[in-house]
C-alpha cells in the first residue's frame, strides 16, 4: 500500500470508529466553556473553532460560553488599573466593570465568533444583555475564620450570580442551526451589568438547557490532588474536604462547584479538561481516550 493510501485508510478507520459516539450525541446539546487561559495561541483557538464546527456538522448542538480573565487582566494593566481576586472572583468596581464588558462582550466574543464562522460555522455572539439572556443579581460573598463568631460579608463590587437564563432565545438559535457564543455578563433587574465567572454561567446554561454534557476547557490536566494526580468521579463531600485542606483554590473553586451543581441540576455529566491539548473536545466526545476530571451520576461510557 502506498503511503497516501495508508493515510487515507487510517482516516476512514478513524471516521468509522467515531460513528457510535456520533450516534450517541446526535441532537444533544453540549455546553462548552472556553477559558481565557486555553486561548493562549492562535493554533489552539483555530483548533477549538474547527472542533465546534465539526460537532455541529455531525448533528450535535454546541453552545459556547467563554471566559477571558487573562485578556481582561491585560487591558487593566495597560490602563494601570489594579485587580485582585477573592475565591477565584475578580473584585469588580465600576471602572473595572466597563473594561470587563468591553473585553468580554467586544474583543473576546467577536474573536471566537469570527473564528468559528471562518471555519464554516454560523456563530452568533451574545452577552447576557441580549434578550436578557443572563439575568443576574449581586453575589454575596461571606468569609468566616475559626476566630469569628459569625461570617463577615465581603463586598466584591459588580460581581453577579445567575438568577435565570433565557432558554427560549437559545433554543431558537440552536433550532436554526446557529452556534450561540456567550460572554458571561449578566443584567440586573434595573439594567445594571454584572461580571460573572464564566464557569458559573456555563453551569447554569447547561442546567437550563438540560444539556447532555458540560465541558470546562482550562489550562490544566484536570482537578488534581497535592501530588499532581488528576482526580475523577468525586462526590460533593470529597470536594468539600479538598477545599477545606487547601488542595482546591483560586480559579478551580468556581469550576468544581459548578461542575457538581450542574450534574445535581440534571446535566448528564460535567468534565474539566485540558484545553491546551489539540482537539481536546473531539478526543473527549468521539473516542474512549478522553482524560480529565469527570463528574457524573454514571460511569464514563
Ligand atoms: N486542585 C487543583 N487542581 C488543578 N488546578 C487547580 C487546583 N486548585 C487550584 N487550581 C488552579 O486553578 C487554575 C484553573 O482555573 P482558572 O485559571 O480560573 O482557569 P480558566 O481560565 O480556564 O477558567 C489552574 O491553572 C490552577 O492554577
Ligand atoms: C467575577 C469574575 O471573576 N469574572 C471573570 C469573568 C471572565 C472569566 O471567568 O474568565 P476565565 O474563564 O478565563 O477565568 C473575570 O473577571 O475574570
Amino acid at each position: 500500500m502506498t503511503l497516501e493510501r495508508e493515510a487515507a485508510a487510517n482516516t476512514a478507520k478513524v471516521l468509522s470508529e467515531a460513528l457510535p459516539y456520533i450516534r450517541r450525541y446526535v441532537g444533544k446539546t453540549l455546553v462548552i466553556k472556553y477559558g481565557g487561559n486555553a486561548m493562549e495561541s492562535e493554533e489552539l483557538k483555530t483548533g477549538f473553532a474547527r472542533d465546534i464546527v465539526l460537532m455541529k456538522a455531525v448533528g450535535i448542538n454546541p453552545v459556547v460560553v467563554h471566559g477571558g480573565g487573562p485578556q481582561i487582566g491585560d487591558l487593566l494593566k495597560r490602563l494601570s488599573i489594579e485587580s485582585h481576586f477573592i475565591d477565584g472572583m475578580r473584585v469588580t468596581d465600576a471602572q473595572t466593570m466597563d473594561v470587563v464588558e468591553m473585553v468580554l462582550g467586544g474583543q473576546v466574543n467577536k474573536d471566537i465568533v469570527n473564528l468559528i464562522n471562518r471555519h464554516g460555522g454560523s456563530a452568533i455572539g451574545l452577552t447576557g444583555k441580549d434578550a436578557e439572556l443572563i439575568r443576574a443579581k449581586k453575589l454575596t460573598v461571606t468569609r468566616q475564620t475559626p476566630e469569628m463568631t459569625q461570617p463577615e460579608i465581603i463586598d466584591i463590587g459588580h460581581v453577579g450570580e445567575v438568577v435565570g437564563i433565557n432558554t427560549d432565545l437559545l433554543n431558537l438559535l440552536v433550532k436554526g442551526d446557529f452556534i450561540p457564543v456567550i460572554a458571561p455578563i449578566g443584567v440586573g433587574a434595573n439594567g445594571e451589568s454584572y461580571n460573572i465567572n464564566a464557569d458559573l454561567v456555563a453551569g447554569k446554561v447547561a442546567e437550563a438547557l438540560k444539556a447532555e454534557k458540560l465541558m470546562l476547557l482550562t489550562n490544566i490536566a484536570g482537578l488534581m490532588d497535592k501530588t499532581g494526580k488528576v482526580l475523577t468521579g468525586l462526590s460533593t463531600q470529597q470536594v468539600d474536604d479538598l477545599i477545606a485542606d487547601g488542595t482546591i483554590y483560586g480559579g478551580m473553586l468556581p469550576k468544581i462547584r459548578c461542575a457538581l451543581e450542574a450534574v445535581q441540576g440534571g446535566v448528564g455529566s460535567s468534565l474539566i479538561i485540558d484545553g491546551r491539548v489539540p482537539n481536546a473536545i473531539l478526543l473527549e466526545i468521539f473516542t474512549d481516550t478522553g482524560v480529565g476530571t469527570l463528574i457524573s451520576n454514571r460511569k464514563r461510557p
